[in-house]
This record gives structure tokens, sequence and C-alpha cells, in this order.
């Protein structure tokens, strides 16, 4: 097990502050367990010819942050998708290996598909919400399912609002368009209709690449949040970030997994050279 990083520790050009607001946050640097929650074998990916995951090993550790890093186009987001099986809605999209859920084989034809992606949420660069109210936007996968009973769909919008951080700036305008919001919250709103659904997994996709630095942060405070009840899978460009807010962090480059680790061994004593030269900026 590795320790905190101290001043005397090389950094590779990471703000000692980052790592250290980490230690201070009680995330202290931990192995791989054995409670997995998502693992992919062998998983290869083409895109018609094009071959962009060329057989990924990797094990996601339940309740635990994971963050994917490497340069533009190595297929972090490629990777991502394939875990709620997003990538079935491109055609030229081929997969072989396999992924498993809690031990389940996502691929298996009895394997219902919004099913998985209920329990496995996902969350994009640019924030989407509905073009319908706070509300409605929180309520709707529920409505999805069929509840009606309003006391059941207040409670879930607000708890949802709640666990998402956005509830206090909201719950007096619940019935306004959702558009009103800033960019900030409405990533919050995005997050917060992902888990009124209750599901396991949150896959967040450069959540906070198109916010500003203060939305960022708050963005950040709830992703060590909803840490307390989800497993969370962090796409992102910003190595800081990946430092802040992950518990490990995966190195891809052209399509294969080069390094898996604790983020904080990872950012200051990463195995392999291509990670360093990756995170001390030589590349990417
Ligand atoms: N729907 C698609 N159809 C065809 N090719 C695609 C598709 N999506 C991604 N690709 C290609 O797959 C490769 C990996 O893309 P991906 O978006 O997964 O990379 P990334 O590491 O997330 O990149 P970035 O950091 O720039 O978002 C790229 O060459 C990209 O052009």
């Amino acid at each position: 097990m590795s320790e905190v990083t101290t001043d005397s520790t090389p950094t590779h050009g990471f703000s000692q502050e980052a790592i250290r607001d980490r230690g201070r946050s009680g995330t202290e640097p931990r192995s791989v367990g054995s409670d997995i929650c998502l693992e992919t074998r062998d998983l290869k990916l083409w895109y018609g010819t094009e071959q962009v995951l060329q057989g990924i090993d990797i094990k996601i550790p339940r309740g635990q942050v994971t963050a994917f890093i490497g340069p533009s186009g190595c297929g972090k987001s490629t990777l991502l998708r394939c875990f709620n099986r997003m990538n079935d809605l491109v055609d030229s999209c081929q997969v072989q290996g396999s992924i498993t859920l809690d031990g389940q084989d996502i691929h298996d034809r009895r394997m219902d598909v919004p099913e998985l992606r209920r329990r496995v949420g996902m969350v994009f660069q640019k924030p989407n919400p509905f073009p319908k109210s706070i509300y409605e936007n929180v309520a709707y996968g529920l409505r999805l399912q069929g509840v009606k009973n309003r006391r059941k769909l207040d409670e879930v919008v607000e708890r949802s609002l709640r666990r998402a951080a956005l509830w206090g700036e909201v719950k007096d305008r619940l019935h306004e368009n959702a558009f009103g919001l800033s960019g900030g919250q409405q990533q919050r709103l995005v997050i917060a209709r992902a888990i009124a659904v209750e599901p396991e997994v949150l896959l967040l996709d450069e959540p906070a690449s198109a916010l500003d630095p203060l939305a960022t942060l708050k963005i950040e405070e709830l992703i060590f949040e909803l840490k307390e009840r989800y497993t969370i899978a962090i796409v992102t460009h910003n190595m800081q970030q990946a430092a802040r807010v992950s518990d490990f962090t995966a190195f891809l480059y052209l399509g294969e997994l080069v390094e898996f680790a604790d983020t904080d061994t990872l950012f200051t004593t990463p195995a392999q050279k291509k990670t360093e030269d990756y995170i001390t900026g030589r590349y990417g």
C-alpha cells in the first residue's frame, strides 16, 4: 500500500495540494479488493474496420471512483459506453470479449438492456436536460416505469435533488423549465435524473468540462458524496481532477490499458514509462 504523498515525494508536476486534499478528505489509497462491480475480459471493439479497444482487462471496484485518463482518441469514452451498452446504438460497432456487472454477462441474450441502463446510468459532457420542468426531468424515469403516485414522485424528486446537491437551489422553482438553470445546475439536475431510478453505477463522461471552475468544484464535491452509494467511473481530460476525485485511475493509450492503479500510486510512482510520459505532459 502506498502512502499519501508528502512534500518530498515526486509528484510529476501535480499539485501537492490536490493530492494532500484527498488525504485530508479521508480517501486513503487502497488496493482493488474482491468486491468488483464491473469487469471486462479481453474486451475488443471495432467501429467498422477500425479497432479502437485492443483487449482490455479491468476490474472496477464497487463504491469507489475510477478515473479514465489518456490522450484524445485513445478510447476512454468508448470503453465507458461499453459498460451500459450505449455502443449498441452505433451500427458499425462490434464488440468481442466479456463484460460483467455483478458477475452477470451484460451481453447475455437474457439481459434486459433498458434495465441495464437503469442500473448503469450515464451523464455526458454537455448537460442534456429535457425541455420540461425541473420536477419532470427528475421524475422522468419513474414515469417511464409507470409510477403515478404523486407522493412517491414527490419523495423521489426531493431525495434525488438532495443527493445531487441541488435541492436548496431549486426547491422553490420545481415547476419552472430546466433550461432556466445555469450549466452547472443543469449538470447536477441530469445527475439527479440519473440517480432517481436507483442505479448501481454512474458513468460520467467529462461531466465538468463544459463548466466554469466553481461549477466544476461543486461537481467534484458531489462525486465525493455520491460514491457513498454508487460505483463511479469518470472520463476526464483534467489530470488534476482525476487526482482530486478518484480512488483508482486507469491510463489508456491507443486502445490499450497501459496501467491501472490506486490514484496516488499512478500519479506519484507510475510503473510504466508511458504513464509517466503522459502525466508529466510529454505527449497527449
Ligand atoms: N460512433 C463512432 N463511430 C466511429 N468511430 C468512432 C465513434 N466514436 C468514436 N470513434 C472513434 O474511436 C476512437 C476513440 O474515440 P473515443 O471517443 O472513445 O476516444 P476518447 O479517448 O474518449 O477521446 P476524447 O478524449 O477526445 O474524447 C477515435 O478514433 C474516434 O474517432
